[in-house]
């Protein structure tokens, strides 16, 4: 197996206890898989969770909280803790590492995100591992991942990591969830994120993790979407880590069909922020779909939002699933005035003498999701 980049993601169900506080012993193991990896000539960045749950009995509280700013106060204690207790292990092995915080912001601003990377690319570069949790002080309601799954594919499409480890408490996705269904049974390679696999992924199984296992099957649209193949499932045992990196692991394999993604389509799926809907038709769900054309006006039904042409907006079908999104080219109140007009009919009814562009969205503007 050649040098590869690797990002393995631990959630707090894996690190703790029901009654909160770090487990020690679990840190230090993860610690030794991870420079067993490094070991073998690859690059690791390591995202973890754990920061509440490292800190919410150190403050005082008896269960793992609930409110929002009780959870940012438990994460601020925690984190600290949970960076300890790594730098500590990880230096048993002559490893440095270091912490980043970030939020979903940092990664819907380009700039953020590209240093976030350059910083990144450094401390691979000097073999440093960098330990990266969400920023929970400064994420609040709709700017928190709310878990770290999402974060950590978000991460490895930053970092074009060839590999996404995400490990839990469970050997990997099964048929049911399989702490309450004895006969429930594992997928071992997932070669499609379908419906059904979604009805299957619940949420989570311990007072302390969060998402359960949507957000992992979410986190691996994602990745795979970007060329990234995802693992997930459990990490016991000394060279755990190795064989799920090489594809034997005690979990499920995400298989990716996708060249990587390029970042302009990345960010357009998953990193931006619609700012309105456009309703269509069936026509145009068969054009946008499956003959990978443009959205033209002609197709639109319905339009809400307050939206300006370059905003980003989602599109659904008329039984209101999300077929996807794209950069629209028009105002919301244009929109409004052509939606369900030929071409021909646009220039006139807007009063203009000529169009810069037909399309409402163009299909190079555009992700399928
Ligand atoms: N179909 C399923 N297969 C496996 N686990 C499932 C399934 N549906 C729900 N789960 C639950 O998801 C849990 C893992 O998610 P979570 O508790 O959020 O862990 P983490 O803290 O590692 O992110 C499992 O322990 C299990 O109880
Ligand atoms: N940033 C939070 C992550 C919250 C959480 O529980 O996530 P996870 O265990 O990955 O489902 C923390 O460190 O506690």
């Amino acid at each position: 197996m050649e040098h590869q980049r690797i990002v393995v993601k631990i959630g707090s169900s894996s690190l703790t206890g029901p009654q909160g506080g770090l487990n020690h012993e679990t840190v230090a193991f993860f610690a030794s898989e991870i420079a067993a990896l490094q070991q073998h000539g690859h690059s690791v960045l390591l995202v973890t969770s754990g920061a509440v749950a490292a800190g919410f009995r150190e403050i005082g509280y008896v269960t793992r909280p609930k409110l929002l700013h009780e959870k940012q106060a438990a994460a601020s204690v925690g984190q600290a803790l949970l960076m300890r207790d790594y730098q500590q292990a990880f230096a048993t092995h002559g490893l440095v590492s270091a912490q980043i915080l970030l939020t979903r912001g940092d990664f819907t601003h380009r700039k953020r995100a590209s240093n976030a990377s350059m910083t990144i690319e450094e401390l691979l570069k000097q073999d440093v591992i960098p330990v990266i949790n969400e920023n929970d002080t400064v994420s609040v309601d709709e700017l928190k991942f709310g878990d770290n799954d999402t974060l950590s594919a978000l991460v490895a499409n930053l970092a074009r990591a060839s590999h996404l480890l995400i490990l839990t408490d469970v050997d990997g996705l099964y048929s049911a969830n399989p702490s309450k269904d004895p006969d429930a049974v594992r997928y071992d390679r997932i070669d499609e994120i379908t419906d059904e696999i979604y009805a299957v992924a619940g949420g989570a199984g311990s007072a302390v993790g969060t998402g359960g296992m949507r957000s992992k099957v979410d986190a691996a649209k994602i990745a795979t979407r970007g060329g990234i193949p995802v693992f997930v499932g459990r990490v016991t045992e000394t060279g755990d880590l190795l064989a799920a990196a090489r594809g034997v692991g005690k979990g499920s394999y995400f298989a990716t069909h996708s060249a990587s993604l390029p970042m302009k389509k990345q960010w357009l799926g998953f990193l931006s922020v619609p700012l309105g809907t456009l309703v269509v038709d069936e026509g145009a769900e068969k054009a946008l779909i499956d003959n990978g054309r443009s959205l033209l006006p002609v197709g639109i039904r319905q339009i809400e939002g307050q939206f300006h042409a370059g905003d980003v907006v989602e599109v659904h079908n008329l039984q209101r699933e999300t077929l996807g999104r794209g950069i629209v080219n028009y105002d919301h109140d244009q929109l409004q005035q052509i939606a369900g007009l030929p071409s021909s009919r646009i220039a006139t009814t807007l009063g203009l003498d000529y169009i810069q562009h037909l399309e409402a969205i163009h299909r190079d503007e555009w992700i399928t999701l």
